[in-house]
């Protein structure tokens, strides 16, 4: 009885287990692929009622899946503006038939609301959304021909509904539709902002309900002495209003298929050495 190897035998094994593991990892990477959320996607979750969607700790933010949104500094000509301490921000949205929810929760270990002393400076947030949706404005609050509403709150108990177009340009609404209310829990502020999806005067952001929406986020850090340029932002992210696209992020997808990537020139290296040492 014959009882060396057959030549050739162990390069088949290794290409059958090679073969094996790319269609295994293709069969569970093609439906993600299909069924791909983008990385700069927010959620927006749709409820019949709004029950205490209100309440920034409400139960039924327990139902709405959030974002974690990476801040950094604006960049702005401004003294200190690259010095800011906030990196993260959670985001949720929410809407009902009538109104947008949102959610904005960041870690800052001290509630700042007092801004008597000349040095003081009070926790804000903002979030900001085009008032048209044809082109993104720039991320700066806009520009003159393309500009933004921004919904500010500040922990002195302010809440205002502005106009931008650029910085140096922000102008109050007269009359603001914008809800705001807040609460600092265990290091952290939860802030929900509320507004009717239509907009009831010139230049307010219609919200609608059948395309996306463009939103920035800013963060102030009062004890940092943070304040108008000196703040934490986002890239421009979107809310996903428009037709459900589902799924994981993009990224966490290319991460899988690369890693598949990697196993199998890694395989097909080794074999590759193998054969030419004639093992
Ligand atoms: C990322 C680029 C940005 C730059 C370079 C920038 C720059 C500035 C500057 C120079 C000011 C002071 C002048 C003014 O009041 O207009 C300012 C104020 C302000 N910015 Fe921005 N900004 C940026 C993004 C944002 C974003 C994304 C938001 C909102 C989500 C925002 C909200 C505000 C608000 C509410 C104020 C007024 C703050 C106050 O009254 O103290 N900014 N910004």
């Amino acid at each position: 009885m014959r009882t060396d190897a057959l030549p050739g035998a162990p390069s088949e094994r290794t290409l059958a287990a090679v073969l094996a593991l790319v269609l295994v990892g293709s069969a569970a990477l093609a439906p993600m692929l299909v069924d791909a959320r983008p990385a700069y996607e927010v959620p927006v979750t749709y409820q019949t009622e709004a029950g205490d969607l209100q309440e920034p700790t409400g139960d039924a933010w327990g139902e709405v899946p959030a974002a974690s949104i990476p801040l950094s500094s604006a960049g702005a000509g401004v003294p200190q503006a690259s010095n800011v301490t906030v990196e993260q921000a959670k985001f949720s949205v929410a809407r009902t038939d009538d109104r947008l929810y949102v959610r904005v929760s960041w870690r800052d270990a001290t509630a700042d609301g007092d801004t008597d002393a000349v040095r003081e400076f009070a926790d804000a947030v903002a979030v900001q959304v085009p008032v048209n949706h044809s082109s993104r404005p720039p991320l700066a609050m806009g520009s003159s021909s393309n500009p933004v509403n921004v919904w500010y709150w500040t922990a002195t108990g302010d809440t205002e509904e502005l106009l931008a177009g650029g910085p140096g340009s922000t102008t109050e609404f007269e009359q603001s539709s914008v809800r705001a209310n807040a609460t600092h829990a265990d290091g952290r502020w939860h802030v929900v902002f509320s507004r009717p999806l239509a907009a009831d005067q010139t230049n307010a952001t219609t919200i609608p309900t059948d395309r996306d929406v463009d939103v920035a986020l800013a963060v102030w850090n009062g004890s940092n002495m943070e304040r108008s340029g000196q703040k934490s932002t986002s890239e421009w992210y979107y809310l996903a209003l428009g037709p459900d696209t589902g799924g994981p992020p993009y990224e966490a997808i290319l991460w899988s298929v690369a890693g598949v990537a990697i196993v199998f020139t890694t395989l097909v290296t080794v074999e590759g050495v193998r054969r030419t040492r004639g093992d």
